[in-house]
């Protein structure tokens, strides 16, 4: 058997998610049956101070990797020409991606970037066509889409297991109230930050929406939704939408592409997610309709390792339903598989990776801008903005205040 191949990451920002992808960057791929790849972090970057960079490179990254050192950086700019870095993780906040971006592709890194991909769909586009311009791979880091469990969904739908897709609802809801769990700086409910639910949790419904309704299709045959919604821009600090909810109307259904599908997209935060999740008695946050059956997938929706499928039509060897169990193999929290894909895809000098296409992301950042347009959302201009480079607000120095999700 061949050498692994090693790929060397550079870390954008020491927050929460850049914590939890480098915990699971550093977890041995083989624990997951991956023996083509090995993850190195060989760079972190802070905007707030270099001393931030090097505890986060002491709490994370030290003595995970055998001899392999990471340089700490107090500035990304620093971080993006460091030739020992061939892929930027950009775990900054949503508001940031676009200037965060266009700073690594103009110094020529490729990129895996977090969820949302940008504040609006402009901006995705101009990404899309720099990295283009510059022959540099750029991915969404939607994990959720790269977990062996929605692999499987996937193939379930397109093998016909369920019939033709006629609905999809998924819902995530997190029974937070927000006074109470976040300060008026936190991202989730900060508008500077392009804070509330549709770019946050929005985007994980949208997510099962589009990867068994539209992904399932093959290229040529994916059309956009035409999109309804509404928005309550209720939080009582900040006027940032607390819920939202999308009806999403696909001109062509999978697998046979006969008829139409409805999506139902739906999130929120003082609705509480099931409690009963883990048990017997769950009711599924993700429910695709056939009809033929229908596979129900059981929160949270972002990180599931759950689902089943019930059959309405008794066909032969067909049981009345059946359960799946993932797991996450080598205690990885899940990220891991988004990194090995944009790593095998760089390693083979694509510059999109088949799971998550340049312009699904955009038709997506599209559908929101239809949602945020319907419902009267706007964000600061400064956000807003195409242009590039715009001096973004530096990261407020009080610690904020976050919920457990998990
Ligand atoms: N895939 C997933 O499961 C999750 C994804 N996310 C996504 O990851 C991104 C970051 O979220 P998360 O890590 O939770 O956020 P945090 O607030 O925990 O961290 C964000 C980091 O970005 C940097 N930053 C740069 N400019 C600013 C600014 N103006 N204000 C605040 N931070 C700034 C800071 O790092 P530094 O000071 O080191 O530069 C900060 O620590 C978001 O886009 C979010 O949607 C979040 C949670 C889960
Ligand atoms: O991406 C995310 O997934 C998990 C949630 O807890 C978090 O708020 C969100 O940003």
């Amino acid at each position: 058997m061949s050498q692994p191949k090693s790929v060397r990451w550079g870390i954008m920002a020491t927050g929460g998610i850049a914590q939890t992808f480098t915990k699971d960057l550093l977890v041995d791929p083989k624990t997951r049956g991956v023996n083509d790849i090995v993850h190195l972090v060989t760079a972190a970057a802070s905007s707030s101070s270099k001393a931030s960079a090097e505890k986060f490179i002491s709490s994370y990254v030290d003595g995970k990797q055998g001899d392999t050192k990471a340089t700490a950086y107090g500035s990304y700019k620093e971080l993006v020409q460091d030739p020992n870095v061939d892929i930027i993780y950009v775990a900054t906040p949503h508001s940031h991606h676009y200037q965060n971006c266009r700073l690594a592709l103009e110094h020529s890194k490729p990129i895996l970037c977090e969820k949302a991909l940008t504040v609006n769909a402009d901006q995705a586009k101009i990404l899309v066509e720099e990295a283009k311009k510059r022959n540099l791979f750029f991915m969404e880091a939607v994990w959720t889409r790269y977990f062996p469990l929605s692999i499987e969904i996937r193939k379930a739908i397109q093998d016909g297991k369920i019939g033709e897709v006629l609905k999809v609802s998924a819902d995530l809801s997190i029974g937070a109230i927000p006074e109470d769990s976040f300060d008026v700086a936190h991202r989730m409910v900060n508008k500077d930050l392009a804070g509330g639910v549709l770019l946050d949790l929005g985007i994980y419904s949208l997510t099962w929406l589009f990867q068994t309704i539209y992904h399932t299709l093959p290229k040529e045959k994916r059309q956009a939704p035409k999109v309804v919604g509404a928005l309550m821009t209720s939080e009582p600090r900040t006027g940032a939408d607390e819920a939202t909810t999308m009806l999403l109307d696909f001109p062509v259904s999978t697998p046979t592409g006969k008829s139409r599908t409805h999506g139902i997209a739906t999130a929120a935060l003082r609705t509480h997610f099931d409690h009963e999740r883990d048990t017997e008695q769950a009711t599924p946050a993700v429910r695709i309709f056939g009809d033929e059956g229908e596979i129900q997938v059981f929160g949270p929706i972002y990180r599931p390792s759950r689902y089943r499928i019930t059959y309405t039509k008794k066909g032969d060897n067909k049981q009345p339903f059946e359960d799946k169990e993932h797991e996450f193999p080598g205690g990885i929290h899940g990220m891991s598989w988004e990194a090995d894909e944009a790593a095998r895809c760089f390693l083979a000098g694509k510059l999109e990776s088949e799971s998550m296409p340049w312009s699904e992301s955009i038709t997506i950042m599209e559908t929101m801008d239809e949602v945020r347009k319907l419902g009267g959302l706007t964000y600061p201009e400064t956000i807003e903005t195409t242009k590039y480079p715009m001096d973004m607000k530096a990261k407020q120095p009080e610690h904020v205040q976050t919920v457990n999700r998990d």
